[in-house]
């Protein structure tokens, strides 16, 4: 018999009515299908939901395996299982594909109802206030929860945590908000310009309407390069790769590549097969434009948020600097928000919350079970 934990990824249409799905940029969305996998069981009194929210090229496969033959387990496999930190046993576990990605919510390569044809570059732009109140109304519709027990994630998943807590104090018991940031610097905006830009010069991008499967892989390649630099950091760079070179019949040949050059390019090229160019740039943009005190101010949203609130950051993290955590912590103590912050003393970087479990975990854990 199989040991895989075998789960499937669901689809959901929200609710809408007439109206349709109203965005923050005042533009309206007439439908949103919202992709989802659950592990776990829902209680008699829907207390135990635990709501997971996904980084930037994430997706709602956050655990176990879609097929016999996936080699690889869902993004958070280590974080969601029987006996785990996130305890199947326990909670009915919830991982959604964010609107506006491209792994089965609706996002710029869905279809446009009004058209028929795909939205592309005609999709509106969406936040991470949209991203949010999606989800909310889904765990309302789709399982009639009124209240979520923990909502987690990290980076761009992170960032929602965050929303959820602003946007929804009552509704939210438990915020885990790991290695991410109130408000978006612009070293980090600069370093999606940059994607950007890799992907909209690439002669295949074509306005963003490529043909499927004749996308700009090459642009969005380099744009996942770009990502990636920022994901690791010096000490895991160094440890790693080195400065070790490919030697061709033992020369420094020009085509010749250090370890971390061949790294980036598989990943760029790997990634570029798994995910949508169009949907990175909207993705991005909703990161870029996250700033949790641009209506309201900064302290004064933190200031009402309510739920028990655990904020971890990464020490070598370069994209969203362990002192953005801190500053956010501070603000929300400051505030009279029941708050805790924890520093993973990881060196590999940014995506330490996918990779140094056994710093995460403990923190993760204590917090729960407190
Ligand atoms: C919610 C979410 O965040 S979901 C999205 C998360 N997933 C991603 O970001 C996808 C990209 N994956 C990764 O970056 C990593 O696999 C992580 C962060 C998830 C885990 O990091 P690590 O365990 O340190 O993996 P590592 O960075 O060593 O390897 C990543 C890949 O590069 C390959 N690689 C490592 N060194 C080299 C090298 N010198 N040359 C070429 N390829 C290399 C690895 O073989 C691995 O390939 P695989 O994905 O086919 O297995
Ligand atoms: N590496 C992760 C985290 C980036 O924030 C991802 O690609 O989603």
């Amino acid at each position: 018999m199989s040991e895989k934990l075998l789960v499937q990824t669901r689809h959901f249409q929200l609710h809408l009515g007439e109206k349709g799905f109203f965005l923050e940029s005042g533009r309206i969305l007439p439908e949103v299908n919202i992709a989802y996998e659950t592990y776990g069981v829902l209680n008699a009194d829907r207390s135990n939901v635990i709501l997971i929210c996904h980084a930037l090229t994430g997706n709602a496969h956050a655990a176990g395996y879609n097929h016999e033959s996936e080699s690889k387990p869902g993004w958070w496999d280590a974080m969601i299982g029987p006996g785990k930190v996130l305890d199947t046993n326990k909670y009915f576990i919830v991982s959604t594909n964010v609107i506006g990605g491209c792994h089965g919510t609706t996002g710029p390569r869905s279809v446009n109802p009004a058209t028929g044809r795909r939205y592309n570059i005609q999709f509106p732009v969406v936040t991470v206030k949209d991203m949010v109140r999606a989800q909310w109304l889904f765990v309302k519709q789709c399982f009639h929860v009124e209240k979520i027990h923990t909502v987690i994630g990290g980076s761009l998943g992170g960032m929602q945590v965050l929303q959820w807590a602003i946007s929804y104090p009552s509704k939210v018991e438990r915020a885990v908000v790991i290695a991410a940031t109130g408000r978006i610097s612009p070293q980090a905006i600069a370093m999606n310009k940059v994607g950007r830009q890799a992907i909209m010069r690439d002669p295949n991008w074509k306005n963003g309407n490529y043909p499927d499967g004749a996308g700009p892989v090459d642009g969005l390649g380099v744009a996942r390069m770009m990502g990636h630099i920022s994901y690791l950091s010096y000490d895991s760079m160094q440890r790693k790769f080195g400065r070790d070179f490919k030697k061709t019949d033992g020369f420094y040949d020009f085509f010749g590549e250090f370890q971390v050059e061949s790294y980036l390019d598989y990943n760029g090229y790997n990634f570029a097969k798994r995910f949508d160019a169009n949907s990175y740039l909207y993705l991005i943009k909703a990161m870029d434009l996250f700033d949790i005190g641009m209506d309201n101010g900064y302290r004064e949203v933190l200031a009402a948020i309510t739920s028990r609130t655990l904020v971890v950051s990464i020490a070598s993290d370069i994209l969203f600097p362990a002192h953005e955590s801190r500053e956010l912590y501070q603000a929300m103590s400051e505030e009279g928000v029941d708050v805790t912050y924890h520093e993973m003393d990881s060196d590999v970087g940014h995506d330490g919350f996918l990779v140094d479990y056994h710093l995460l975990v403990p923190v993760v854990e204590s917090f729960l079970n407190a």
